[in-house]
């Protein structure tokens, strides 16, 4: 049974894949007379090629069971894909680079306060949350066209403690 530890989520581990969207790092701009902070640029978004509108959706998630069996990896060919958790909490994050090589892949604890945007075409399980009702903000792309799947010949298993 292979097994799939995940690590810390850092810009540094998943600069392959996307960006990290996280305030650490981050130039804090005031605004609004010194009322509200603001950080820029967090995320490269590219959705609208062929002028398809960009989606921003909400997304509510619940756990799967344990053991986390990785059965199937997706990609969205056409456009990047934002999420951002909305409640602080911890979720997980689980890319690739080939999923027929189980070599390549990587999985990440991201805090609350992180969020990824898969780069386009980037090899990434559907979203893995920990508790019930997890909800997110999602960016990504208006277009139906805009996923291919991988379903695994044999399942890999995330560790989770
Ligand atoms: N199906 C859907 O809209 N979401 C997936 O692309 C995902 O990465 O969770
Ligand atoms: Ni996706």
């Amino acid at each position: 049974m292979q097994t799939l530890t995940p690590q810390p989520l850092t810009k540094a581990a998943f600069a392959a894949f996307g960006d990290v969207v996280e305030t650490d790092g981050a130039a804090l701009i005031e605004i609004n007379q010194g009322f509200a902070r603001r950080c820029n640029g967090l995320a490269a978004i590219d959705v609208t090629s062929g002028g398809i509108p960009v989606n921003i959706s909400l997304f509510e998630a619940k756990p799967r069971p344990r053991p986390i069996a990785i059965k199937l990896m997706e990609r969205h060919p056409l456009g990047t894909q934002l999420f951002m958790p909305l409640q602080d909490r911890p979720w997980l994050v689980l890319v690739c680079a080939d999923p027929r090589d189980a070599t390549s892949y990587r999985a990440f604890t991201a805090t609350g306060r992180q969020g990824v945007n898969y780069a386009r075409n980037v090899w990434h399980h559907p979203l893995l949350v920990f508790d019930e009702a997890s909800r997110f903000m999602v960016v990504d792309r208006m277009s139906p066209d805009n996923l291919e799947e991988l379903w695994l010949d044999q399942p890999l298993f995330l560790n989770i403690p």
